[in-house]
């Protein structure tokens, strides 16, 4: 798996450049995490790389495909390999589906795919959505209820087994905690890891958070008002060489 972004810009007006000449790349089993304060252009990268907005400059690969792609066929193929986790975990269950039926949805729409870490054959869609729930942390029980009456952490696990059930090469993570408490934010950030370990995806993790990001990536890019302004290992992140940003986010990350 790899995704190339070179020097991509994109703007919603005229004079209104949202994101200006990005370049950088992912690789098969890499967490890469983009950090930036509000309004520094985070979710309009993880919308353009999804190919759900258009970009004015620039080109964006996934696989050595161009982004977003145009036939259909491609499109489908591009879906099922490149999955998203929103900030927002409660609209994005269907409120009227038991969680059985909306875990095994993406399962149902790409027939073709066989996780590795479930054995299909002879399981009910109810016994593999019960998996799949185990897999992220919560009891099989909770397959036989409605999102309503789950709390937030338990939907984003949801929201989590689903994404992961067609094992994407790749796992966009848009602010994943933000929603959640203090303890529940750690709870996923570890789950998104283990993860991450076990299945060998690639992970764009999208967070204000610099704490979360350094928990769970390898490396980090660094956006201001639409430029990326640092690119580093994390192992680096106290370096002097740091840009001035960085560091004020490091010092605002400490005395929080
Ligand atoms: N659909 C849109 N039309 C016009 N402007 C937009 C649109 N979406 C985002 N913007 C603008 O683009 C800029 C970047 O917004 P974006 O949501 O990508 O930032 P962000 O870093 O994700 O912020 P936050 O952390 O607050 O979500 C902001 O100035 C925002 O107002």
């Amino acid at each position: 798996m790899t995704l190339l972004v070179q020097n991509v810009s994109k703007q919603f007006f005229k004079n209104m450049k949202v994101l200006k000449d990005l370049s950088f790349q992912l690789e098969k089993g890499e967490c890469v995490g983009i950090v930036g304060e509000s309004g520094s252009g985070k979710s309009t990268l993880a919308r353009v790389l999804l190919g759900l907005e258009p970009y004015q400059q620039g080109l964006i690969t996934f696989n050595g495909n161009v982004i977003p792609p145009k036939k259909p066929t491609q499109l489908r193929q591009f879906r099922k390999k490149v999955q998203m986790i929103f900030q927002d975990s409660s609209n994005t269950l269907n409120p009227k589906l038991p969680i059985w039926k909306s875990v095994t949805e993406p399962l149902d729409n790409y027939k073709e795919v066989t996780p590795s870490f479930i054995q299909l054959k002879g399981l009910s869609k109810k016994n593999v959505a019960e998996k799949l729930l185990q897999s992220v942390g919560l009891e099989k029980q909770l397959a036989y209820r409605n999102p309503g009456s789950l709390s937030g952490g338990q939907k984003q696990r949801v929201n989590i087994a689903r994404a992961i059930s067609i094992e994407p090469e790749l796992l966009i993570c848009d602010e994943p905690t933000a929603s959640l408490d203090v303890m529940l934010q750690v709870q996923i950030l570890h789950l998104l890891k283990d993860l991450q370990k076990r299945s060998n995806m690639a992970i764009l993790f999208i967070s204000h958070d610099l704490r979360a990001v350094t928990f769970i990536c390898q490396r980090v890019i660094v956006l201001k008002k639409g430029v990326m302004v640092d690119q580093f290992n994390i192992k680096d992140l106290y370096q002097k060489e740091r840009h001035p940003y960085t560091k004020a986010l490091i010092q605002a990350a400490q005395t929080e």
